[in-house]
C-alpha cells in the first residue's frame, strides 16, 4: 500500500516535479546574488533617516521599498517620467538599476504557473501535493527499509539505483516535505483560500494639516529601524490632508507629515505572520544561505525522479503482478518475500498463482515491513527468504529478524519459512535460519519445518511445494524454473596457465570489457560497474545455473579478470579452461559488498591460497593510494602455480604491496599459508595493533584453517574473530 502510494504520484508527477525543482534550484541563487549585490546596510539606521536621505537626492520621491534581501529601491516622478533606482542607504543616492532581472521574472512565472496563469498554478499545486505524498510515504519507506526510524542514518545496502534513491531521500526528505507544504500554503494564499489578516489600517479621520517636517525629525519614523521596513509611501505632493503610509514586518500604519506622529497602526494577524515565515522558508528570500541550501537539497528531486523510474522499471522486470491477488486484510494465505536479485519472487509468484488456481485467497508482498497484524484473515503465512552477504538478509529485509522476535505471533496463522541460498556458501540459508529461530522464540505455530532451496533448484522447490500441499490438505506440485539472469557475451583476450606440473591446472582469464551505451547504463543493461571481489556469474553451455567466480579486476581496470581452477568433471571450469582468445562466454556481474576494501591508511592483511589470490590481486592492483597491504599467499610450487608472481613482485616495487609472505606445500618448505601466518604471528599482532583489517579468500578448508590460526594468534591481544567481524575488521570469501 505504502509503496503503491509512493509509486503512482511519483511516476505521474515526475516530469512536473523535475520542471519545478530545476526552476526552483535556479531561483534559489537569486536571493544570494541580491544580498551580495545590495549596497551595505547602515547599522541601526531608522526609516526616517533613510527617507530624509532619499528625499534629498530625489525631491519627488513617492515610495521606498525594502526587499527581504535588504535591497532598497526608490520610485519617483520627474514631471511625467517615472524613475526608479536601487539606493545606497548611506547616501540616499542611486546605486544601481531597479529593473527586475528578466531571467528571474521568467523563471518565477514558470516555477509558479508554468507560464500559464491560474491553470498553471493549479497544476503546480497538484505537483506540490504529489511531492508531499511522496515525501511522507518515502520517509516511511526509508524507515521500513532501515528497520526503524532510529536507524534512519544506518548504512544502506542494495542495488545501485535503490541505494542512491534511499541515500538522497534520507538527506533531503525533510526539506522536500517542507517545500511542498510551504508551496501549497502559498497557492492557498494566492487563491484566497486562507484567511487574510494582514494589516490594513483605516486612513486617519484627522491630520494636523501642516506639511514640510523632514522625515528624520519624525518621531514615528525614527522609531522604526530600516531592517523592519517594507514600504514607505510619501504623501501626495502639495496635499496637506495626505499622510505617510508605512508597512513593516509587523504591521502597517499612517504617519502625520506635519508632526511626524503615528496616526493609525494595525498589527499583522497570526495568518499573515505565518505567511511571512512560509514565504521565507519556500523562497529563501531574506535568508540567502538557507536559499542556497534549499536549492542544493532541491537538486535531490531530479536524482530521485531518475533513480525512482529505474527502480520501477527494474521491479516490473522481476516482480510483475499476481493475477487475482487478494488484499492483505482479506487473504487466507500470505506469501512474504525477501529477495535481492529477484529470483525468489519468481518462485513466490508461481506458488501464489498455483494457490489462486485452487481457489485460494492469496496475498503476495515483500517481507519488510513485517507487520503480521495487517493479515487479519490469514490462516497461513509463508516466508520465502534469500540469504546474502555472509549469511545475511537482503538489503530490503534488514531488521525483520529483530522485529519478528519482538512482535507477538499471529493469533491464528501458522508459519512456514523457506530459505533460498547456495550450499557453497559457509552460511547456507543463514537468514532463513535466523528467521525460523526468531519465529520459534516469539512463539509462532509451525506449518512446516524450515526447508532450504539450493541454487534456485526447480526440483527442490517442487518437493517442498508437495509438502506444503500435504500440510494444507490439498494436492500441490509447483514447478518453476527461474529464468537465467540477463547475461552479456565476454570475449577472452588473454590467458595465463599455471599449475599443470602440480596437478592443479589453473588459468588467469582476462576478458575485454564490453562497451555500454548511455541507454544501456540507464536501463541497467550490460555488464554494470564492478570492483575486485564482486562476483562474475558464468552461464556454462548446457546448464541454466550460473557458477560464480570472484572478480580479480574492477571495471576501472578496463578488463574483466577471473582465476579458474579446473575441477575433475566440472562443467563450467572445464569449458573455461578450454577457452581460447577470441572465444566468448555468457556472463553477468553480481555485487559482493561484504568483500570490499575500504581504503584509509590502516594496514590491510590479505590472506589467500590458490585461486583465492584473484580478488586480492585486484585489490593490490587498484591500490593507487598506497594503503599498506600485506599479503600472505599459499600455493603448491613457486615454479608452477605462483599465480600473479611477476605482478606481485612488480607491485611490491611500486609500493602497491607493502609486504609479501609465501608458503609452498610441494617444496622442501612443505608449508601451508596457515603455517606461515603462525610463523609471522609477531608481525600480524603488530599490524593488528595498528588497526589492520583482515581479508581472507580461498577454499573452505583453507579458510577454516586460517580462522583457527588467527584465533590463536589474536587471543593474547584479547581479540576474537567474531568481534573483529562485527566491527568490519574481518571479511572472508570462501568457496
Ligand atoms: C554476493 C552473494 C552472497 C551470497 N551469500 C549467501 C550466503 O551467505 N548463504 C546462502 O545460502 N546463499 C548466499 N547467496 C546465494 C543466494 O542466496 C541465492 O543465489 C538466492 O537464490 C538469491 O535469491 P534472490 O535472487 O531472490 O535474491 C549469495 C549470493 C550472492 C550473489
Amino acid at each position: 500500500m505504502l509503496r503503491r502510494l509512493h509509486r503512482w504520484p511519483g511516476l505521474l508527477a515526475a516530469v512536473l516535479l523535475l520542471a519545478l525543482s530545476i526552476s526552483g534550484v535556479a531561483l534559489s541563487v537569486f536571493p544570494a546574488m541580491e544580498a551580495m549585490s545590495a549596497p551595505p546596510a547602515v547599522l541601526e539606521q531608522s526609516a526616517g533617516d533613510l527617507a530624509a536621505r532619499v528625499l534629498a537626492a530625489h525631491p519627488t520621491v513617492e515610495q521606498i521599498r525594502r526587499a527581504p534581501s535588504g535591497r532598497i529601491t526608490a520610485y519617483w516622478f520627474d514631471g511625467d517620467r517615472a524613475g526608479a533606482a536601487v539606493i545606497d542607504p548611506a547616501t540616499g543616492l542611486d546605486a544601481g538599476t531597479a529593473d527586475p532581472s528578466a531571467v528571474k521574472g521568467w523563471l518565477t512565472d514558470f516555477h509558479r504557473a508554468f507560464l500559464m496563469e491560474d491553470t498553471g498554478r493549479w497544476i503546480a499545486a497538484a505537483a506540490a501535493l504529489a511531492m508531499l505524498v511522496l515525501g511522507l510515504t518515502g520517509a516511511a519507506l526509508v524507515a521500513a527499509r532501515q528497520g526503524g526510524w532510529r536507524r534512519w542514518f544506518a548504512p544502506m545496502r542494495g542495488p545501485v539505483a535503490g541505494r542512491w534513491h534511499g541515500e538522497v531521500a534520507r538527506v533531503a526528505a525533510v526539506t522536500l516535505i517542507l517545500t511542498a507544504l510551504t508551496g501549497l500554503w502559498m497557492t492557498g494564499a494566492t487563491f484566497g483560500l486562507l484567511p487574510d489578516d494582514a494589516a490594513n489600517p483605516v486612513f486617519p479621520d484627522a491630520v494636523s494639516g501642516s506639511v514640510g517636517l523632514s522625515p528624520d525629525r519624525m518621531p514615528a519614523l525614527a522609531a522604526i529601524p530600516v531592517r523592519d521596513l517594507r514600504d514607505l509611501t510619501f504623501p501626495y505632493a502639495g496635499d496637506a490632508t495626505d499622510a505617510f503610509a508605512i508597512t513593516t514586518a509587523e504591521g502597517a500604519g499612517y504617519v502625520d507629515q506635519g508632526t511626524g506622529a503615528l496616526l493609525a497602526w494595525q498589527a499583522n494577524g497570526p495568518w499573515a505572520r505565518i505567511g511571512e515565515w512560509v514565504y521565507l522558508l519556500h523562497t529563501g528570500e531574506g535568508a540567502a544561505i538557507w536559499g542556497l541550501l534549499l536549492g542544493l537539497l532541491t537538486l535531490a528531486v531530479p536524482v530521485l525522479a531518475v533513480t525512482g523510474v529505474v527502480i520501477w522499471l527494474a521491479r516490473r522486470r522481476v516482480g510483475g503482478v499476481l493475477k487475482g491477488m487478494a488484499p492483505a486484510a482479506m487473504a487466507e494465505t500470505v506469501i512474504l518475500v525477501a529477495s535481492e536479485g529477484g529470483t525468489t519472487w519468481g518462485f513466490a509468484k508461481a506458488l501464489g498463482q498455483a494457490l489462486i488456481q485452487k481457489g485460494g485467497r492469496v496475498h503476495l508482498a515483500p517481507l519488510a515491513p513485517f507487520a503480521p497484524d495487517r493479515f487479519a484473515k490469514a490462516r497461513q503465512i509463508v516466508i520465502m527468504a534469500a540469504t546474502w552477504g555472509e549469511g545475511e538478509a537482503p538489503a530490503s529485509a534488514r531488521g525483520v529478524v529483530e522485529r519478528m522476535a519482538a512482535l507477538p505471533p499471529h493469533p491464528v496463522a501458522r508459519l512456514a519459512v523457506l530459505g533460498f541460498g547456495d550450499r557453497s556458501f559457509p552460511s547456507f540459508c543463514g537468514f532463513a535460519e535466523d528467521l525460523e529461530a526468531a519465529a520459534q522464540k516469539a512463539g509462532w505455530q509451525a506449518l512446516l519445518p524450515l526447508d532450504r532451496i539450493d541454487r534456485a533448484s526447480a526440483q527442490g522447490f517442487a518437493r517442498w511445494s508437495r509438502a506444503l500441499g500435504d500440510a494444507l490438505g490439498m494436492a500441490l506440485d509447483v514447478h518453476h524454473q527461474s529464468a537465467p539472469p540477463r547475461s552479456t557475451a565476454l570475449t577472452l583476450t588473454r590467458r595465463q596457465d599455471h599449475g599443470e606440473a602440480v596437478q592443479a591446472p589453473t588459468a588467469i582469464l582476462r576478458f575485454a570489457l564490453p562497451r555500454r551505451s548511455l541507454i544501456d547504463r540507464l536501463m541497467g543493461r550490460g555488464l554494470g560497474a564492478f570492483r575486485a571481489g564482486d562476483l562474475l556469474g558464468i552461464l556454462p553451455k548446457g546448464s541454466q545455473t550460473p557458477r560464480f567466480y570472484s572478480l580479480a579486476s574492477g571495471s576501472a581496470d578496463g578488463f574483466v579478470e577471473i582465476v579458474v581452477r579446473k575441477h575433475a568433471g566440472g562443467l563450467c571450469s572445464g569449458q573455461l579452461l578450454d577457452l581460447m582468445p577470441g572465444q566468448t562466454v555468457q556472463a553477468f556481474v553480481k555485487a559482493n559488498p561484504g568483500f570490499r576494501t575500504e581504503g584509509g591508511s590502516a594496514p590491510l592483511i590479505l590472506v589467500g591460497a590458490g585461486t583465492g589470490i584473484g580478488p586480492l590481486a585486484g585489490f593490490i592492483r587498484a591500490n593507487d593510494r598506497r594503503q599498506p597491504m600485506h599479503l600472505w599467499f599459499g600455493a603448491r610450487h613457486p615454479a608452477s602455480d605462483f599465480l600473479y608472481g611477476d605482478d606481485l613482485r612488480a607491485w611490491l616495487g611500486e609500493g602497491r604491496l607493502a609486504g609479501m609472505a609465501t608458503a609452498f606445500s610441494r617444496t622442501g618448505q612443505r608449508q601451508h599459508v596457515q603455517d606461515r601466518l603462525r610463523a609471522d604471528a609477531g608481525q600480524l599482532r603488530d599490524l593488528m595493533a595498528q588497526g589492520a583489517r583482515i581479508m581472507v579468500c580461498g577454499g573452505r578448508e583453507m579458510a577454516q584453517g586460517v580462522r583457527e590460526t588467527l584465533t590463536d594468534i589474536l587471543a593474547p591481544m584479547g581479540l576474537t574473530l567474531a568481534a573483529l567481524k562485527e566491527g568490519g575488521r574481518y571479511a572472508e570469501d570462501s568457496y
